[in-house]
């Protein structure tokens, strides 16, 4: 039976820790940064899930854990409103176009998604990513988990969006890991169930795929799809150090 949907719950997004409007984040320079032309995207499930090790550097990422550790996390309830995901973490999120737009112009994600280092034609692009990729989602989350900390299975929507003057809609989720068992966290990998094929002709059992295990990997950027074509995914449990993510979107028109 198909699990029933759970919504990672947007809506509770607003009672969570966040800047207002006139608020800044001085975020650190996004330095020292690797060139495209020594990263890859990887595709891990076709149409789906995409992984780029090393997007950021293991020096940029130590810089941002210690940074990110002096903003006001707020610590998610761990009881969900009925139909949404059960999830226990920490949280920041902050509207900021002009973040998201160095997230995406001065680290190698622009050239990877959309430029010649993605090995896909314009048009493979296109169908790919579902649109023309104009940026990233200004809605920057951060998180962290704690020992005993996850998020459970759930789907991510889809989400308008306008960057500058565009306005948009958000066709992948993008999470960038800033620490692994390299940096003393255990658990939290990110597990996504694919779908179970239809059943074949004259038969009735649908085999259900192996689910799919991204492990924790310093600077390592994960984009998968989401709205209506979204695998129900989980974070697991981290049983030991800290987990820190930085969530954005691709955003397309
Ligand atoms: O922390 C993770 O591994 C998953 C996060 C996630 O699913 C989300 O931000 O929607
Ligand atoms: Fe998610």
């Amino acid at each position: 039976m198909a699990p029933k949907l759970l919504k990672a719950n947007s809506k509770a997004e607003s009672s969570i820790a966040s800047k207002t409007k006139d608020e800044t984040v001085a975020w650190p320079k996004l330095q020292p940064i690797i060139p495209s032309t020594s990263l890859e995207l990887t595709e891990i499930l076709p149409d789906q899930i995409f992984t780029i090790s090393n997007l950021w550097s293991t020096k940029l990422c130590k810089q941002y854990v210690s940074f990110l550790s002096s903003l006001p996390l707020m610590t998610t309830p761990g009881r969900p409103k009925k139909g949404e995901a059960v999830r226990v973490n920490d949280r920041f999120q902050i509207d900021d176009p002009g973040f998201a737009d160095r997230l995406w112009n001065e680290t190698a994600l622009q050239e990877l998604v959309t430029g010649n280092a993605s090995g896909m034609s314009k048009e493979q692009q296109q169908a790919v990513w579902g649109g023309l990729v104009v940026g990233l989602n200004p809605n920057i989350r951060v998180y962290r988990y704690t020992k005993g900390q996850f998020f459970g299975q759930h789907y991510d929507d889809s989400n308008i969006v306008t960057i500058g003057t565009t306005r948009g809609h958000t066709t992948w989720t993008l999470l960038l890991y800033l620490t692994s068992p390299a940096t003393g966290c255990t658990g939290g990998q990110t597990v996504f169930y694919p779908e179970a094929d239809e059943p074949k002709k004259g038969t009735k059992t649908k085999i259900q795929p192996q689910p799919i295990t991204v492990e924790l990997e310093v600077g390592m950027a994960l984009l998968h799809k989401h709205g209506s074509d979204c695998l129900l995914h989980e974070g697991l449990e981290v049983t030991s150090g800290e987990k820190w993510i930085i969530r954005s979107d691709l955003v397309v028109i």
